[in-house]
């Protein structure tokens, strides 16, 4: 049974600040929550399979990581190792004016990721379809993000030259962080007993 989008709205309450989201938020996220289980039934995007869980997991930690992006909002931002888009694709929802990269070097989830950004008409977001590595040298983001990467010291390397003023990190424990960012107070994400927000600013 497909969640509706006030069952989706109720379950990211915990998550949002209580001001109205911005217009179209809801029914993006309700279109992209049925391409994911769509997709996710026939090729395993994400090991997370009840729609609810989703919602929270997926989709509410990742907009309270867009409510934390500081002021004001970043330029540009990579999201490294997206996976099926957390936590760049609902921050490019959240803030539909902020230019979103999603690194994704597995193709089958990089077609996924393209195959959203273009049903809910997201033109600020593009999909490098490989490792962010070979991003050209040139290219910077303001912020990076990373969560639930399989080899976080790798990600970390790779992720500290892109970003030239922030990382923000969804992880359960605090990483040893390249010695030219500052972490701040780390911020414990609504609803789960471990999982946190890491802000870290280049300084
Ligand atoms: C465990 S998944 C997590 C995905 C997502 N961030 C999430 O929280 O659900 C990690 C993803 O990062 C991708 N990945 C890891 N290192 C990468 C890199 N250097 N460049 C691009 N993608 C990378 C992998 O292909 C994988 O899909």
């Amino acid at each position: 049974m497909p969640l509706s989008e006030s069952q989706i709205a109720a379950l990211l309450t915990p998550y949002l600040a209580p001001v109205p989201p911005p217009k179209n938020m809801m029914p993006r996220l309700s279109t992209y929550l049925d391409l994911l289980l769509k997709w996710n039934a026939r090729t395993n995007l994400t090991a997370i399979r009840d729609p609810e869980e989703i919602v929270r997991r997926h989709f509410g930690e990742s907009l309270f990581a867009g409510q934390h992006l500081g002021t004001p909002l970043p330029e540009t931002l990579l999201d490294l190792g997206s996976g099926a888009g957390f936590p760049g694709l609902p921050i490019a929802i959240l803030h539909p004016d902020l230019p979103v990269t999603l690194a994704e070097s597995q193709n089958k989830k990089a077609t996924f990721l393209r195959e959203v950004a273009r049903t809910l008409e997201l033109p600020n977001v593009e999909i490098w379809a490989a490792r962010a590595e070979s991003l050209p040298p040139t290219r910077k983001f303001h912020t990076v993000t990373l969560r639930a990467v399989d080899n976080m010291a790798a990600a970390l390397t790779a992720a500290a030259p892109r970003a030239t003023h922030q990382l923000l990190l969804l992880t359960s424990t605090i990483p040893t962080l390249p010695p030219e960012f500052t972490p701040n107070p780390p911020i414990p994400i609504p609803k789960t007993q471990t999982s946190i927000l890491l802000q870290a600013t280049r300084t």
